[in-house]
């Protein structure tokens, strides 16, 4: 396993961009060690990824510091080719950075194995992609419980239960996903990412493939697993609807976090967005 890392309060690698209001999270004395609920789940210290080199370099992060907190729903916008994906990537693991530190809890995952890095993905973090990325064959609860038992993981009843209560999914485990709508296979990768208690659940365009009425039902679904559970959720999303279930919204520019907004609401981020160009 990787060594412990000196972990960075989220007040620490909060940008304060001009002109915006941020709220703090942190609950340390000034100066005092961080506390518990200033470490956040996953974090960026300098972060910059560059892809190709020479004339052809694409310098996707330019130097991001941004902290997740644990138990929140963060959004991440920003024009299209501003490094959401790259970001969201970095921190998940996905992909290697350039420079800088990516820290998930208590470990450094920047200079891990390629096999430490796959533990990492297996046991710590949840994913939750535009596809819902279901087997066809495998019924709702059979889909849910695959990566547990995959990873040899003891599925806990009372947990699987309570998730399956908080998805709504509770007349729908037999099914498999063709029978199923949209909203309710996205609820079922959700679900499959959240039993696994990981400590981060990424969500990449998580309603893209859904209609508005889906897109709500998933979207309230997230926002009860953070506040009934106190799951972490970071997301990708271009929707300023989307956005507005989030806690916080934080806005990337060419590679930079250039902004961010707590308590979001459709229309101040979509305010946000058109000064930023996207
Ligand atoms: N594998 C790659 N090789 C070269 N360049 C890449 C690669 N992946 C991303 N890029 C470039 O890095 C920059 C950031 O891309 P990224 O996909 O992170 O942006 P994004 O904000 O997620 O965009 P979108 O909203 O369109 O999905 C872009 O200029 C993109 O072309």
């Amino acid at each position: 396993m990787a060594g412990r890392a000196r972990i960075p309060s989220v007040e620490h690698v909060r940008p304060r961009p001009e002109g915006v209001a941020v709220t703090s999270t942190s609950t340390s004395p000034p100066g005092g060690a961080p506390t518990a609920a200033t470490v956040p789940a996953v974090a960026a210290v300098e972060v910059t990824k560059v892809y190709g080199s020479g004339d052809a370099a694409v310098h996707a992060l330019r130097g991001i510091s941004v902290g997740f907190a644990k138990g929140a729903f963060t959004a991440i916008m920003g024009p299209s080719g501003s490094g959401k994906s790259t970001l969201m990537h970095c921190l998940a693991g996905l992909d290697t950075v350039s420079g800088g530190r990516i820290v998930l809890g208590d470990a450094e995952i920047t200079g891990m194995s390629d096999r430490q890095l796959t533990m990492l993905r297996r046991d710590r973090v949840g994913f939750v992609f535009q596809a819902f990325n279901l087997l066809p064959t495998l019924t709702a609860e059979q889909n849910i419980l695959l990566p547990m038992e995959l990873a040899g993981r003891k599925v806990d009843r009372f947990w699987f239960n309570q998730v399956v209560d908080v998805v709504g999914l509770g007349d729908r485990l037999r099914h498999r996903p063709s029978e199923l709508s949209g909203g309710q296979q996205q609820r079922v990768a959700c679900a499959r990412a959240l039993v696994a208690r990981p400590d981060v659940i990424f969500a990449d365009e998580p309603t893209g493939n859904l209609d508005s009425r889906s897109g709500a039902e998933v979207l309230s679904f997230l926002r009860s697993s953070v506040r009934e559970m106190g799951q972490t959720i970071v997301m990708v999303t271009h929707d300023p609807v989307a956005a507005s279930y989030a806690d916080r919204v934080v806005f990337l520019r060419d590679g930079q976090i250039v902004s961010e907004i707590v308590q979001p609401t459709p229309d101040t981020v979509l305010d946000r967005l058109k000064s930023l160009g996207a």
